[in-house]
């Protein structure tokens, strides 16, 4: 099959098992092998015929200087991961060094290679992504149970609210990958998507932070919150967000606002999300999707009626209703 291949990208990470890892940055490089047809865009001469070789870079950039994994097998499975999100490659071979490893011994580099490949994408060495189990699953459970009169077996089927907003770079833009990107993951279906809204930034004292640019999307999901939660945080880094930017700005933020109308008070999963009942920038949109939007949980009520109490109300103004396509912003 047709390949790009790109080596030698690298940045300073804070990936180890070793304590000192963890704070002092050092050097990783990875090369990264993409199998796609190439045969749509040697002929037509166009981008949007194959995959960005610059925006896989800035991924695997992304998430080198993101959050800290003890091992660079986890670093390998996280830009592996991040490179299947485009649905074009349909394998992919990831090598990640380590030259600087904290070896006692003289030695000249210390490497892990990884090879993933695409939901779907038949090969006899296959060695499933967490993503394509699910899928196959999904498949399996579809055709053998199909006789059955019980299909207890079968992955539920889940509903999800996710808002999304940044306040760096072309927001409508990062938004729409970040909607296709979800579509994209095996399980995963887009339901609704909200109009677009410009919105002034909510629960920040500095004075000098941008506006944002939210949307509300729902999809059905076989992940369970923690499953769905971790691919949102990889689509996050996937575009530049890091935990290294000021808090209040970033480029891409994904947040669970409601899963199944589940109550979870887990700090590191809060379903449903802890804020969102005061937040219109999230309930307004939520709204467009949902008329009748129910929000779970102790600050529960109706949407209809939290967005009109909430204090940003008044702040969240409507850009578009056809941003999706790309229309007018
Ligand atoms: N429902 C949820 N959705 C997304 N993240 C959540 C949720 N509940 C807890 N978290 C945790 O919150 C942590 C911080 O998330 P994040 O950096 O997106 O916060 P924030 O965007 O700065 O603030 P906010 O959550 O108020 O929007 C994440 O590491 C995640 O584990
Ligand atoms: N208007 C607006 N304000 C915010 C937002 C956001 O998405 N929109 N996100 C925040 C932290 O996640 C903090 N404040």
């Amino acid at each position: 099959m047709d390949s790009i291949k790109l080596t030698g990208v690298t940045a300073l990470g804070t990936h180890g098992v070793l304590d000192f890892e963890h704070s002092e940055p050092q050097p990783f490089v990875v090369d990264a092998v993409m199998y796609l047809d190439l045969s749509d865009a040697s002929r037509s001469d166009d981008l949007a015929d194959t995959v960005s070789y610059a925006q896989i870079a800035d991924r695997i950039v992304s998430i080198i200087k993101g959050e800290h994994c003890d091992l660079i097998e986890r670093l390998a499975q996280r830009i592996a991961d991040s490179i299947l999100l485009s649905w074009r490659v349909k394998k992919t071979i990831v090598t990640v060094h380590k030259p600087q490893a904290p070896i006692d011994a003289d030695f000249g580099d210390v490497s892990v290679t990884i090879e993933r490949l695409q939901t779907g994408y038949d090969d006899d060495d296959k060695v499933p992504t967490e993503a394509s189990l699910y899928a196959a699953k999904l498949h399996k459970d579809s055709t053998v149970n199909k006789e059955r009169a019980d299909h207890a077996d079968e992955p539920k089927i889940h509903t999800a609210v996710i808002g999304l907003g940044g306040n760096i770079g072309d927001v409508p833009q990062t938004l729409r990958a970040a909607i296709v990107a979800m579509d994209a993951i095996p399980g995963n279906q887009i339901t609704g998507i909200s109009a677009l809204y410009t919105t002034k930034p909510w629960g920040v004292a500095a004075q000098d932070v941008p506006d944002f640019t939210n949307a509300v999307v729902e999809l059905t999901t076989v992940m369970d919150p923690q499953q769905l939660l971790n691919a949102l945080m990889m689509i996050e880094a996937a575009h530049g967000r890091t935990r290294e930017v000021h808090w209040d700005s970033r480029p891409l933020d994904l947040d669970i606002i409601d899963y199944d109308g589940v109550e979870n008070n887990d700090p590191d999963i809060t379903l449903p999300h802890p804020r969102a009942w005061q937040r219109a920038f999230v309930l307004k949109p939520w709204l467009d999707i949902n008329p009748g939007a129910v929000l779970a949980g102790p600050h529960g009520a109706d949407v209809a009626q939290l967005v009109n109490e909430a204090p940003d109300a008044q702040y969240v103004e409507k850009i578009s209703d056809n941003w999706i396509l790309g229309g007018d912003v």
